[in-house]
């Protein structure tokens, strides 16, 4: 057996092989991972539908991913826990009750994660579809710590947010998709890409262009138009942080 410490090897493909000359190779530090997309979004922005037709394309070019799908009433977290039960039981309405299942979630995070990882290969690639409650990537730390997890395990995770193209309409939507958006990057520092969705419905391609390369400062005069004179500081300090942060990211 080869224990390999200091050894920089470059494989021309991935995975590496798991043996060498006959022999099983192990490199310490640096074992085999496995790559995780996160999907996450306000609720209805396309996060499902992004998941199948990822799915569907990877079938097409004979990549092989699975989709885990996060929400309590699906079928990968329904054994683990049920909201229907939840509800029920506790007298929870659909969003008290979705947070509860994921905190229970987090609680047997270990075990569940270990369970379900064991279907996968080492160099799978997981998408995970996530629930869209806001507060899961804003303050509520279930998927920062299932992230945690993932990483503990050796997957490399990125995150991708979907923003429903209808919500770009006008200047103050596109300031609140951006501070979503950026609270999401906080919370949860991974590489993270911006998709806007549903993109079909967008009748005049147009209007959207301005949010796509977006200019601070028309951006601030026309929000400023749109709002009372004592919001221009606030609104400068808002433009100021989604123009160094967010801005590029759409
Ligand atoms: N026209 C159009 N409709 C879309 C597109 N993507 C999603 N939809 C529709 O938008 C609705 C919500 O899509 P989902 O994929 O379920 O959204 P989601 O983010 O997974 O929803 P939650 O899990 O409830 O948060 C569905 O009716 C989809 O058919 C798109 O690209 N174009």
């Amino acid at each position: 057996m080869i224990l390999l410490d200091a050894l920089v090897v470059e494989w021309d493909h991935w995975p590496p092989p798991k043996s060498y000359l006959g022999l099983p190779l192990i490199v310490r530090g640096c074992s085999i991972m496995g790559f995780a997309q996160l999907v996450i979004g306000p609720a209805g922005s396309g996060k499902s539908t992004y998941c199948s037709s990822l799915y569907q394309h990877c079938e097409t070019v004979r990549r092989t991913i699975h989709i885990v799908n996060l929400d309590p009433a699906a079928e990968n977290i329904r054994e683990l826990i049920s909201l229907d039960d939840v509800m029920e039981e506790l007298g929870l309405g659909p969003n008290g009750g979705l947070i509860y299942c994921m905190e229970h979630l987090e609680e047997n995070l270990d075990d569940w994660l270990a369970d379900e990882l064991e279907n996968y290969l080492d160099d799978d690639y997981l998408v995970f579809d996530c629930p869209g409650q806001i507060e899961l990537f804003s303050h509520v730390p279930v998927l920062r710590n299932f992230v945690d997890h993932l990483k503990r395990k050796n997957f490399n995770v990125c995150v991708v947010y979907l923003l429903d193209s209808q919500f770009m309409t006008d200047v103050t939507k596109f300031i609140s998709g951006c501070m979503a958006s950026l609270s999401a990057m906080v919370q949860l520092e991974l590489p993270h890409v911006n998709i806007l969705s549903k993109m079909d419905l967008v009748k005049n391609k147009r209007d959207i262009g301005d949010y796509l390369n977006p200019e601070p400062r028309v951006l601030l005069s026309e929000l400023n138009e749109r709002m009372a004179p004592q919001f221009e500081k606030l609104n400068k300090a808002l433009m100021e942080l989604v123009s160094c942060k967010a801005i590029h990211t759409f």
